[in-house]
């Protein structure tokens, strides 16, 4: 690194000195021009580094192509799309006590009482279909026995009564499963989505920028969420089916032990073919979503509001339409083909299904012919035939649908622990709310998954009271280092020191909230004026009124709210009826303002004022770093536009990842460096618009 030649005094902390020091600047820069103008230092700006691109082909896909199902398979979010359709019934099966037990616990953790309820309700319901079988059983047996048909009637008339109230008796239970299911399914979903964002907004910033966990996080919230909805109530449906099954074993048994025979042969081949069945819809299901899923790119990017602008002005919407309508298209064929699948599959397991329904009648027929049961008994057999069947039918479906949404659930769950292992540092030690210095001693960084460092090497003092700044050629690593000092990473190798303590001896979350950083490209929250600003102090309801109107008055957005209708209510967001559209510079305002409200001992500001005016630019100099309203701050800018950093106490030059030179403004300048070359072009650019204006 180029050092100036720095003496301790040119670190100015009082105001007396940051004025003193910005005359001598002041001075300096304009002796400075003079040399501009001779154009000795403009000879000196450095070159961009060169990478050879060979010219692009003369056609191109957009993002799917004809044929490449290959790639759409194996895309990260159809994960387990699909999955019940490729898995055996072996392991559907070997699944389900997992599933049952995880949902139980899921429904416990939500609300007892309703999981009780339910489980009983759900039971008590099974037992009264059984007995409501056996009743009318009993009405056959009267109206199939011997004597004139009014005395049949009449003595069928107390078993009848008795399957009217057993029926409604089972409506009343299967509506308290509902209200049961009812209660416990928003519960369930809301645990679990809290869990989810409360997780997932913890973790390290350096997680959120792996593509990876952007991946599981997107299938977590897209699909996982979605599923855990749909969960309790495949279980329920599951657990009634299935009771409803054993329920008819037993009133089979009782009517005669043989006809428990008939019932292996009455609902096997039904659960085949409903297997067989269930899984071309899901076969079909995934392959129908894989192709939607890109044609809702094209809708979404013709509706957005973001792109409609630059769509127009492009005159793009026609080569969009076509590659929508030629997705369509295909979509179109696919579903033809698919639902005549499907009409075939159903075909064969209906067949299927009969065969094996004729085979039961016929054994049940030889079973009547020899007297191995009364006529009554086989009447009864047939309807609890036909009811195991329709039941085992249920059973296959959401035994399926279940699989695959406990695989979803499961994947959730998944990401959620993974979250955990993410979350940032917590040692119980918070950071202290005032700094007298921080210390960055040889501090290297690489983003995950790259190979080359964003910081390679940064050794640095900052001293509170001090404002410094950071400048260089883009991407060499000012925004990093600066993510870094504000405790969003931790580097890769070296120390962050505060107060010569480790930041490593502090809990990640109260070492950012002593630092107020004002990002390149601030967040826009489509919230209203004041939680704009409050949001900086952890809060979107609270506010400490005065406070607020000297960080908006400091950063000029007190201008900008006092114009919106509605002033500090005023919802900034078009996407909201009566909502308020901002321009860049004023949001660059609010976002100013917002790190002004945090009053937090270091305040770093990345570009803030890149896209305000002028005026504005010069207003939130004068009030945010030269007004000094904190005196004990540590303040870092990183800036492009020179101009702005000539008053800073030092100043910081990164080129990949390591500072090459530092100093004063006048001492960079002497040095004629990088930083004088870069000055020396900005510098020229004014000069020659005043030369030809004169
Ligand atoms: N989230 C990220 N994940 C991976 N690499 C990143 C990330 N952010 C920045 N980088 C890389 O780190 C390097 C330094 O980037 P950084 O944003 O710190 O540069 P900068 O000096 O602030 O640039 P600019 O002046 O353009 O804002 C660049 O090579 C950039 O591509």
């Amino acid at each position: 690194m180029r050092s100036a030649p720095a003496d301790g005094a040119l670190h100015v902390a009082s105001g007396a000195g940051w004025r003193r020091g910005r005359r001598i600047r002041r001075e300096a820069a304009m002796s400075e021009q003079t040399e501009v103008e001779n154009g000795e230092a403009a000879a000196e700006v450095p070159r961009p580094r060169a990478e050879v691109l060979p010219p692009p082909p003369a056609t191109t896909s957009s993002i799917v192509q004809n044929g490449d199902e290959e790639e759409m398979v194996e895309a990260w979010w159809l994960l387990h799309q699909g999955a019940a359709a490729r898995a055996s019934v072996w392991q559907i099966l070997g699944e389900l006590p997992r599933t049952v037990r995880q949902v139980g616990g899921f429904a416990w953790r939500a609300n007892r009482t309703a999981t009780v309820a339910l489980v009983l309700l759900q039971t008590a319901s099974a037992v009264l279909s059984a007995f409501g079988l056996v009743a009318t059983v009993g009405v056959a047996q009267h109206i199939f026995a011997d004597g004139p048909t009014p005395d049949r009637v009449r003595a069928a008339a107390p078993q009848l009564l008795l399957v009217v109230v057993l029926l409604s008796l089972r409506a009343a239970l299967e509506y308290g499963v509902t209200v049961a299911q009812g209660k416990l399914t928003p519960l369930i979903r809301a645990a679990l989505e809290r869990d989810f964002y409360r997780l997932t907004s913890h973790v390290k910033l350096e997680a959120v920028d792996s593509p990876t966990w952007q991946d599981e996080c997107y299938r977590a919230r897209n699909q996982g969420l979605h599923y855990a909805r749909q969960i309790v109530g495949h279980v329920v449906t599951l657990a009634a089916a299935a009771l409803v099954l054993v329920g008819t074993a037993s009133v089979l048994a009782v009517l005669h032990p043989l006809l428990l025979l008939l019932l292996p042969l009455s609902v096997l081949p039904v659960g085949a073919a409903a297997v067989k069945s269930a899984k071309a819809r899901f076969h079909s299901f995934r392959r129908f979503n894989e192709m939607s899923r890109r044609t809702d790119v094209f809708s979404w990017l013709m509706l957005d509001r973001d792109t409609a602008a630059e769509l127009r002005s492009h005159t793009a919407q026609r080569a969009l339409l076509d590659e929508h309508a030629r997705l369509t298209e295909q979509i179109t064929a696919e579903d033809i083909r698919l639902n005549l699948a499907e009409a075939r599959m159903s075909l064969i397991g209906r067949s299927a299904g009969g065969i094996g329904t004729g085979i039961t009648y016929v054994v049940l027929g030889l079973m009547l012919i020899h007297g191995w049961l009364p006529l009554a008994a086989g009447a009864g057999a047939v309807l609890a035939l036909q009811s195991a069947r329709s039941s085992m039918t249920r059973v296959v479906d959401v035994a399926h649908l279940l699989y695959e949404t406990s695989l979803w659930v499961g994947d959730l769950l998944e990401h959620q622990q993974r979250c955990r292992s993410l979350l940032p540092r917590r040692t119980g030690v918070a950071a202290p709310d005032t700094i007298t210095t921080i210390t960055l001693e040889d501090v290297h960084y690489t983003y995950p998954g790259k190979d080359t460092p964003a910081l390679a090497g940064i050794s640095l003092t900052l001293h509170a009271g001090q404002t410094v700044a950071f400048v260089g050629a883009n991407g060499s690593g000012k925004s990093t280092c600066s993510k870094l000092l504000a405790g969003l990473y931790d580097p890769t190798d070296g120390e962050i020191r505060w107060d010569d303590v480790p930041t490593t001896h502090y809990d990640t979350e109260s070492l950012q909230a002593q630092v107020a950083s004002v990002l390149q490209d601030p967040t826009r929250y489509p919230f209203s004026a004041l939680s704009n600003i409050t949001v900086s102090r952890g809060t979107l309801t609270r506010a400490e009124p005065q406070r607020v109107l000297d960080a908006v008055v400091a950063s000029g957005a007190d201008q900008v709210i006092a114009g919106l209708p509605g002033t500090w209510s005023a919802t900034l967001s078009k996407r909201f009826r009566g909502g308020q559209e901002l321009s860049a510079g004023m949001w660059a305002k609010v976002a100013v303002g917002r790190g002004e409200y945090k009053d937090a001992p270091v305040l770093l500001l990345d570009e803030p004022t890149a896209s305000m005016d002028p005026r504005a630019e010069h207003a939130v100099y004068q009030t945010v770093l030269r007004g000094k309203r904190r005196p004990d701050r540590i303040t870092v800018l990183i800036s492009h536009r020179l101009a702005s950093v000539i008053d800073c106490d030092h100043i910081y030059v990164f080129d990949n990842g390591k500072i090459i030179e530092s100093g004063t403004h006048q001492e960079l300048l002497t040095l004629k460096g990088e930083y004088a070359a870069m000055f020396a072009l900005q510098a020229a650019g004014y000069q020659a618009t005043k030369i030809a204006d004169t």
